[in-house]
């Protein structure tokens, strides 16, 4: 059976540009095009060229990109002639291949947010479609608030894409521009219009304040449209678009997409999902989504024990598609929700192999679950975890002794105002019997204290020259004045080796002291030093 094709729209560069707290400079546009370019994405929509600086310079030259070129802007303004409409001179003397408006296609909306009549908007999108054609750009309209103006009054709605086709737009794009649409509603309606207008020519642009947003958009998909717009990582206003991070790899790996459509992105290029969705949040700075289907650090993590026993027997009794084929990795985690087998899959990942008849198994097991009893996480400190199996399996050297260590915080202020702020940290270990006490100052006392463990190791201190923390995370527990401190830090070294520890404690220096000896400890067992 021929597969039809699907295209795929990514905005990520307009309508994830209207994601709170992101704002992409003209370098990270660049590199977002190139990322979408590089992964089959169809169609690239960099932006509103004549909204912002930025937007006007991306689309002054364009991107060298295989992908269509789009540029977003509204249909001429009411009581403007579209050539002398200036937003709509911007698009069309941008360099995309391809122009996006977005028309009013509710009649509530053309009478309460444009202040128009419903004969002027139709006006306006015909004419504007008709003047970009005119000018030898490809045209797609987006019909804002397609679905909730079909509901108030389809044949309005129903006119207003007609409109836009007969006008000669390549592209015919319903969208559910308030997120409330729900999957059978957007089935039902999709199903109406193309009754009017071919399936081939209709897209979907779906948000997601229901959380249906990729729901929404597979179910315009299987009632005809064979356009869909989307984001990566789902960014967008409010609550997001369509997450195309999310649909594409349902598109190639469920088979009742898979059989009977096809895209741009290949099996191939889809075992880069998992880097690409990471490295858009690299770029903007933020921690990557673990819960995020397909890509995300849990997405194939398994926590309990009889779950983790038949993934070692079978990944496929607890896993919907494999982690390799989107790019990413199973893990199996080490809790208190754990049995034997999840600890033996981590001591397998981690170089130490051990019999699952091995008494040694059952110690380690108890000793997990009672140190996580009292706050101890390790799914997310691999390095203790590897440190306390190494111990119990008697296999860690003991390389230093902490003998005592004190820090204070340091608090200057001046009349004029002035406040100078530090701490200062003295720690005291022995050496293979020889006593070291070193000092240091820091910003603060976690960063003293830590300056001065690493100063002087003796003998071990080359092992951990290149050692520097990375991150640091508390959080406090059980509440009240019996609070517990849980402190994760993470530390990496110069051959690009990152490690995460935990230390517990009601006394948040005393957590974050126990987490960083943990974290020299490890980098000397994994050095080799004796
Ligand atoms: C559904 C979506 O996500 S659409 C996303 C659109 N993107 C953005 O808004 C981000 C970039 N926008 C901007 O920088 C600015 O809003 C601009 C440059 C486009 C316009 O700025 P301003 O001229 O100051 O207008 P403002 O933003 O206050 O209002 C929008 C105007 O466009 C009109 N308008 C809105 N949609 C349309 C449309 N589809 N067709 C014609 N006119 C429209 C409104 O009625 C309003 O007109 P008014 O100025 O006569 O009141
Ligand atoms: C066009 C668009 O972003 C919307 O209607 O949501």
């Amino acid at each position: 059976m021929t597969k039809e094709r699907v295209t795929l729209y990514d905005t990520t560069l307009r309508d994830g540009a209207q994601t709170t707290g992101v704002d992409f400079s003209l370098e990270d546009k660049r590199q977002i095009a190139a990322m979408l370019d590089d992964l089959g994405i169809d169609y690239v929509e960099g932006g509103y060229p004549g909204a912002n600086a930025t937007d006007t310079e991306f689309f002054a030259d364009r991107p060298k990109i295989k992908a269509r070129f789009s540029a977003f802007g509204m249909t001429r303004r009411q009581g403007r002639s579209v050539e002398n409409d200036t937003g709509v001179a911007a698009l069309l003397d941008s360099a995309a291949d391809a122009v996006t408006f977005v028309a009013k296609s509710w009649d509530y909306q053309v009478k309460v947010a444009l202040r128009s009549t419903e004969e002027d908007n139709l006006e306006g999108i015909t004419q504007s479609v008709r003047h970009a054609v005119s000018k030898k750009k490809e045209v797609a309209v987006d019909c804002e608030h397609f679905f909730d103006g079909f509901k108030a009054n389809p044949d309005y709605a129903l006119a207003c894409a007609k409109a836009a086709y007969d006008a000669g737009a390549r592209w015919v794009v319903l969208c559910d521009t308030n997120g409330g649409a729900l999957p059978h509603e957007v089935e039902r309606i999709v199903a109406e219009v193309i009754k009017v207008i071919p399936g081939a020519s209709v897209g979907v642009h779906c948000h997601d304040d229901t959380g249906q947003a990729v729901a929404n958009s597979l179910a315009a998909l299987r009632a005809g449209a064979r356009q869909i717009q989307g984001t990566l990582n789902g960014l967008g206003e409010r609550c997001g678009n369509a997450n195309l991070t999310t649909i594409i790899p349902t598109l190639l790996l469920k088979d009742e997409f898979a059989s009977r459509f096809e895209i741009g992105v290949t099996q191939e290029k889809l075992t880069h999902l998992t880097r690409v969705s990471h490295a858009l949040d690299e770029l903007l700075n933020r921690a990557p989504n673990r819960h995020a289907p397909y890509v995300g650090a849990s997405a194939f993590a398994t926590k309990a024990g009889i779950h983790a026993s038949a993934v070692m027997i079978d990944p496929k009794t607890y896993e919907h598609v494999t982690p390799e084929s989107v790019g990413n990795q199973r893990r199996v985690l080490v809790s208190d929700q754990a049995g034997r087998s999840n600890i033996i899959s981590e001591l397998t990942r981690l170089g130490v192999p051990l019999d699952k008849d091995d008494p040694r198994l059952s110690r380690l097991l108890d000793e997990v679950k009672e140190k996580e009893a009292q706050g101890y996480a390790y799914e997310g400190a691999d390095a203790s975890f590897f440190l306390l199996a190494k111990r119990v399996l008697g296999e860690a050297p003991h390389y230093f002794d902490i003998e005592r260590y004190s820090v204070a915080v340091d608090r200057r202020f001046a009349r004029n105002g002035f406040e100078d702020r530090g701490a200062e940290a003295i720690v005291k270990i022995a050496v293979h019997g020889e006593t070291r006490i070193s000092a240091a100052e820091g910003n603060g006392p976690v960063n003293a204290l830590d300056l001065a463990l690493r100063k002087d190791l003796g003998a071990y201190q080359k092992y951990i020259d290149d050692v520097r923390l990375v991150d640091y995370r508390v959080r406090v527990f059980q509440g009240g004045t019996d609070a517990v401190t849980r402190v994760l830090v993470e530390c990496a070294d110069g051959e690009g080796g990152r490690w995460s520890t935990v230390g517990v404690s009601a006394n948040v220096i005393d957590a974050s002291f126990e987490a960083i000896v943990d974290a020299i400890n490890y980098k000397l067992l994994v050095s080799g030093a004796k």
